[in-house]
């Protein structure tokens, strides 16, 4: 035990990326997205890495751990992070809000720091181990490769805006084009679904709503299907569905979705909660969420109503310790294990992955991952690669992955450069409708 490893340095790094002009109820992806990732360090000189949604207030938080992580020791990895889970921040934190896929309304900072700091740990411990980190995990490595779904969106024409968006016109036709075209109607997502396809085999999809009317995104999902009658087709409208809506949607839908994420909330003095429970009740098509089941009270609220059936337990929102005993409940309790994902580099997609792989059973719903949108920038040295409609587990002790210092450098770089740094879909739909403000309750293209 005295010659174990301890932790020596923590380096905070916010980093930065491009992205495409994807819409969504919060408005438009801007041109750059920010990351932070956490290095540790430790005494036998080996590193851990973690990644998380990148926020001032999470950097803060980060900062506010560092006494608490350095010097600790890594075997005693439950102990620090009981301290951290006991820490006041966490208790000042504790309220969670519907507006998960707003990150600047998202207060969960807490758990995104926590987040960062537990996969780095268990990164070190996997080395010193020479056991991948989904063997630390309480299930245990259970597969090697994970279903992961294409992520689809609408795209906005980036040539309305002054943003520096990419342009991809240097790459071959495909996918790599693709991802920087507008893509406003059907036969447009439909062509993005067949490059990634080409690019990823893929076999199930999921189209991110809450941008046009909910008929129009529904169309969109009929269309997808038609092109692709075997694959499983979604459509998450972020809640901006009504439930009398969402009831007729979901009619209309139900034998030929898997299932509908969030596809109403909180109205009229129901929580969101409730509505779902309804929509269930009504329709008899499963409920995923990232909306209302985000912690250990929300989950125990939603699954007393039986409001869902597929809580989609993002590592960094819950930690991956977290998400793999919602995993295991999962399992024991007749529900089905997926995941939620914003934009992110390669060292979340290694995250993921060991999630995935440590879930235990067989009710996985394919995960989701925005890496398609990413592809290209990573920050390590052999990013997991997606195949055949899989997310390969990465080979080799802890993570699995190699930091690529030069691409992180140059990621912090211009994540520095950035004038403003937290996230504001705002700004870029305010190019397509003058004034747009965000409004829970209305699809950002309903105006
Ligand atoms: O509700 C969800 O699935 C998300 O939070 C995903 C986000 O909407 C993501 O697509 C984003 O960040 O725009
Ligand atoms: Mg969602």
């Amino acid at each position: 035990m005295s010659d174990s490893p301890v932790i020596k340095s923590m380096r905070i790094v916010p980093v930065a990326g491009y992205d495409s002009m994807l819409l969504n109820i919060g408005g438009a992806h801007n041109c750059y997205f920010t990351r932070i990732i956490v290095i540790l360090t430790d005494s036998a000189g080996q590193t851990g890495v973690g990644e998380t949604p990148c926020h001032a207030s999470t950097l803060q938080l980060l900062e506010q751990f560092r006494p608490l992580i350095e010097g600790s020791s890594l075997l005693r990895l439950n102990a620090t992070l009981s301290q951290l889970f006991r820490s006041e921040a966490r208790q000042q934190q504790t309220s969670h809000t519907n507006d998960i896929h707003i990150p600047q309304m998202n207060p969960e900072k807490f758990y995104n720091a926590a987040a960062a700091i537990e996969a780095a740990l268990l990164d070190l411990q996997g080395k010193l181990f020479n056991l991948p980190v989904a063997d630390l995990l309480a299930s245990g490595k259970q597969r090697d490769r994970i279903p992961v779904l294409g992520y689809l969106f609408y795209i906005a024409d980036r040539q309305r805006t002054n943003m520096n968006y990419q342009s991809g016109e240097h790459e071959q036709d495909g996918w790599f084009r693709l991802r920087h075209e507008a893509a406003m109607d059907s036969d447009a997502v439909v062509r993005l679904a067949e490059a990634a396809v080409e690019q990823y085999g893929f076999r199930d999809f999921k189209l991110k709503g809450g941008v046009q009317a909910g008929e129009v995104e529904v169309a969109t999902v009929e269309a997808l299907l038609a092109r692709f009658p075997d694959a499983r087709v979604t459509v998450d409208p972020n809640a901006s569905w009504s439930l009398d809506e969402a009831i007729r949607f979901g009619k209309q839908l139900a034998g030929k979705v898997p299932y509908l994420e969030d596809p109403c909330g909180a109205e009229q003095g129901y929580s969101g909660r409730e509505t779902l429970a309804e929509f269930r009740r009504a329709t008899g098509v499963p409920v995923a969420t990232n909306m209302i089941a985000n912690d250990w009270r929300q989950l125990h609220h939603a699954l007393q109503l039986n409001a869902i059936d597929i809580p989609l337990a993002d590592p960094h929102f819950w930690t991956m310790r977290n998400a793999n005993v919602v995993a295991q409940l999962c399992n024991e309790w007749g529900l089905t294990t997926g995941c939620h994902s914003n934009n992110h580099f390669d060292i979340s997609l290694a995250m993921v992955a060991h999630l995935g792989a440590a879930a235990p059973g067989d009710r996985q719903t394919a995960f989701d991952t925005h890496w398609i949108w990413q592809d290209g920038q990573q920050l390590t040295r052999q990013p997991p690669q997606i195949r055949d409609g899989y997310l390969e587990l990465p080979s080799g002790p802890g993570l699995g992955i190699e930091l690529d210092r030069d691409r992180v450098e140059q990621a912090h770089a211009l994540y520095n450069a950035l004038p403003d740094k937290n996230r504001n879909d705002a700004l870029g739909m305010q190019f397509l409708i003058d004034n747009w403000r965000y409004d829970a309750k209305r699809p950002s293209l309903v105006r």
